[in-house]
């Protein structure tokens, strides 16, 4: 994203002064949290956050945000809450929420699966909400978001949301049909990545390695060929093919990974996690 928004103000002009609040103390929040303060654009004393667990309430208090057991003080305030609790627990909190809420509030909600026409319902009329899917990555600046405005959220309100993600990764903006998929995709994905490198790393110590060695090289190789994706702008299988020496060593890891069905294994994996976003979003 360039430094300048589209409305012409810088990012820090647009998030400088903005109240940010979390319901829900989790894992997501505190990466969000964590990031948007490094990043210079959300002070860590306009932060809220609610909780009904201490535990994840001191993480946030030890980064400089204000805590709460009280959500609705979150939303008296904040200019922009992050609905941050699992899916099931969103309804609940909304209604808890929806009598204080103040028409100028922006909602923004992380939660798998649950679809923007379910959380405008629990709001009063009019209440502008944005649906995002993150990732964990966050936590370390390499996220990958995917945004969707909801009826009455403006482009000012999704350029905001989307500077702040930005300052813990990418962020698109897509259509809502599209993140059931995207969270089968990048939101769980970290954790298929995660497997990935412990696998690899046991298949290193297999052959003799030491465990430290085998993790440090199965991270740098996934890290370093995300890079090589990103960054070169070549398809995948060329860079496949510019690995693999004919008659070489990695075109029989490539047959073998092949006769295994690993492909067929990560498309089946984003699918079934798809699917089960759509369920969550479904459960009331
Ligand atoms: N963990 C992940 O990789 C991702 C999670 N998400 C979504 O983010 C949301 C949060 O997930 P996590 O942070 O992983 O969960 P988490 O379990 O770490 O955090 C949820 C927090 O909500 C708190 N909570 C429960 N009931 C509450 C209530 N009534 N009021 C206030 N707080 C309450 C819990 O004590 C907990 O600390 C979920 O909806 C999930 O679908 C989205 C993308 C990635
Ligand atoms: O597993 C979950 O339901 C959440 C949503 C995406 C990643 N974690």
């Amino acid at each position: 994203m360039s430094t300048q928004m589209a409305t012409g103000l810088s990012k820090s002009a647009i998030t400088e002064n903005i109240m940010v609040g979390f319901i829900g103390a989790g894992r997501m929040a505190q990466a969000m949290a964590k990031g948007f303060i490094s990043s210079g654009l959300v002070r860590a004393g306009n932060i809220t956050a609610s909780d009904n667990n201490q535990q994840c309430l001191q993480i946030l208090q030890d980064l400089g945000a204000n805590t709460t057991r009280k959500n609705q003080e979150v939303v008296t305030k904040s200019d922009l809450v992050v609905l941050a609790v699992k899916p099931h627990i969103v309804q609940p909190v909304l209604r808890e929420v929806a009598p204080i809420v103040k028409s100028d509030t922006l909602f923004v909600s992380i939660a798998a699966g649950v679809t923007i026409e379910s959380i405008e319902s629990n709001l009063p009329a009019g209440t502008r909400v944005v649906r995002v899917m993150p990732n964990t990555p966050a936590l370390v600046s390499a996220g990958a978001s995917v945004l969707t405005k909801g009826t009455t959220a403006s482009d000012t309100d999704s350029e905001l949301v989307k500077a702040l993600l930005s300052s813990i990764g990418i962020c698109e903006e897509g259509s809502e049909s599209y993140l059931d998929a995207v969270t089968g995709l990048s939101g769980s994905g970290p954790a298929y990545a995660f497997v990935a490198i412990e696998a690899m790393a046991d298949g290193g110590v297999k052959q003799g390695l030491p465990r430290e060695l085998a993790l440090k090289l199965a991270a740098q190789t996934l890290l370093g060929a995300a890079k090589m994706v990103l960054e070169t702008g070549k398809h995948p299988g060329q860079l496949k093919d510019e690995v693999c020496s004919p008659g070489g060593t990695t075109i029989e890891a490539i047959a073998s990974l092949e006769k295994s069905g690993f492909r067929g294994a990560l498309i089946d994996a984003v699918e079934v996690a798809t699917l089960r976003a759509h369920a969550l979003g479904a459960k009331k």
